[in-house]
């Protein structure tokens, strides 16, 4: 009886979110590559990591695979401590990893890199995969252009059939049709129900194929929500066409912010209520008014001011 219980303290919990991080910190230096990162990734969604170059993104993606170790704090994925080297083997098998450069021995061919994966995790996947993302097996992997590689790296990362997937950047260098195959690609997998992590600083894309997003900054975790949520708070964007020039002054209220007036148009971000707004628009002669939700990118601003232009 005692004995069981030991056992069943010591296995993974598979039953748990599939990525929990709690409090991960990892410092280089005086560099604090990631600063106390906390969240969960659920089962069966898919979450952007989302940062600008050197936020610390790729840091906390080679924590949670044990590549390297946190200075503090810890994190699990699939139940298995990322501390415990032999917990972390044994799911390794259910995890499909692509990294964000590709470590593929350049004078094989791509099936023989294929073959190699094969051999150490399986590739029940493999003919529907290649079907799909078609990278030209039979040419050595020096002579891959960009985007050829990552559709290699896209096929044996998922060919085994994990549960959990873990992408850094996985469009980067991809063309806008390959780009939306990806996309459609893992919508199907979480309504599979495979969960699929994944980095990107490409706020258009987080915002199409995204459940729910991080976003990192300097190393910390700055916002962390859905993205329909996230659009939600963030207010609408707003462009009204008037008659005539305005005062800015006399136009704004506390509600809007980031006001743009250019000749007869203004632009803003709307946080109040939409009753208010109208109200409050009744005043002036308006041609032509257009409400909608802001762009990640707007969001994004926010959290970041002017490094977003980066
Ligand atoms: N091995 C290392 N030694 C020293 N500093 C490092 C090391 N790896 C990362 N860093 C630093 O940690 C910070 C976070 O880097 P990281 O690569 O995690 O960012 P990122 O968000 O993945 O960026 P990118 O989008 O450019 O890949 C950066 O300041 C980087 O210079």
């Amino acid at each position: 009886m005692c004995a069981q219980t030991e056992t069943l303290d010591t296995e993974p919990d598979r039953g748990a979110a599939p990525i929990r991080l709690d409090g991960l910190t990892k410092r280089y230096g005086d560099v604090t590559a990631n600063d106390a990162v906390s969240f969960d990734v659920g089962a069966g969604e898919i979450f952007g990591y989302l940062g600008p170059n050197g936020a610390g993104k790729t840091t906390t993606i080679r924590l949670l695979l044990g590549l390297i170790k946190p200075t503090s704090g810890s994190a699990e994925v699939l139940g298995a401590d990322i501390r415990d080297r032999r917990a972390l083997t044994d799911v390794k098998a259910d995890i499909g990893y692509l990294p964000d450069s590709l470590g593929f021995e350049e004078r094989l061919t791509g099936r023989q890199v294929l073959d190699y994966f094969a051999r150490m995790r399986g590739d029940e996947r493999r003919e529907e995969l290649l079907e799909l993302f078609r990278p030209p097996l039979d040419k050595r992997v020096e002579t891959y252009s960009h985007g050829n590689k990552r559709m290699l790296g896209i096929v044996q990362t998922f060919m085994h059939d994990p549960d959990l997937v873990i992408l850094d950047e996985p469009t980067s260098g991809l063309d806008p049709l390959k780009q939306d195959r990806m996309h459609l690609f893992l919508e199907e997998e979480r309504d599979a129900g495979k969960t699929v992590f994944f980095s990107s600083h490409v706020l258009s894309e987080v915002q199409r194929v995204c459940d729910r997003v991080g976003i990192i900054r300097d190393g910390a975790l700055v916002a962390l929500e859905g993205v329909d949520d996230l659009l939600e708070r963030s207010g609408k964007d707003v462009r009204v066409q008037l008659a005539a020039p305005v005062d800015e002054e006399r136009f704004a209220t506390a509600e809007m912010i980031d006001v743009e007036a250019v000749d007869r148009t203004v632009r803003f971000t709307y946080t109040g209520e939409p009753a208010a707004l109208l109200d409050h628009l009744v005043q002036f002669e308006i041609e032509d008014v257009d409400i909608g939700d802001p762009q990640l990118d707007e969001i994004f601003k926010h959290y970041y001011g002017n490094d977003a232009e980066e």
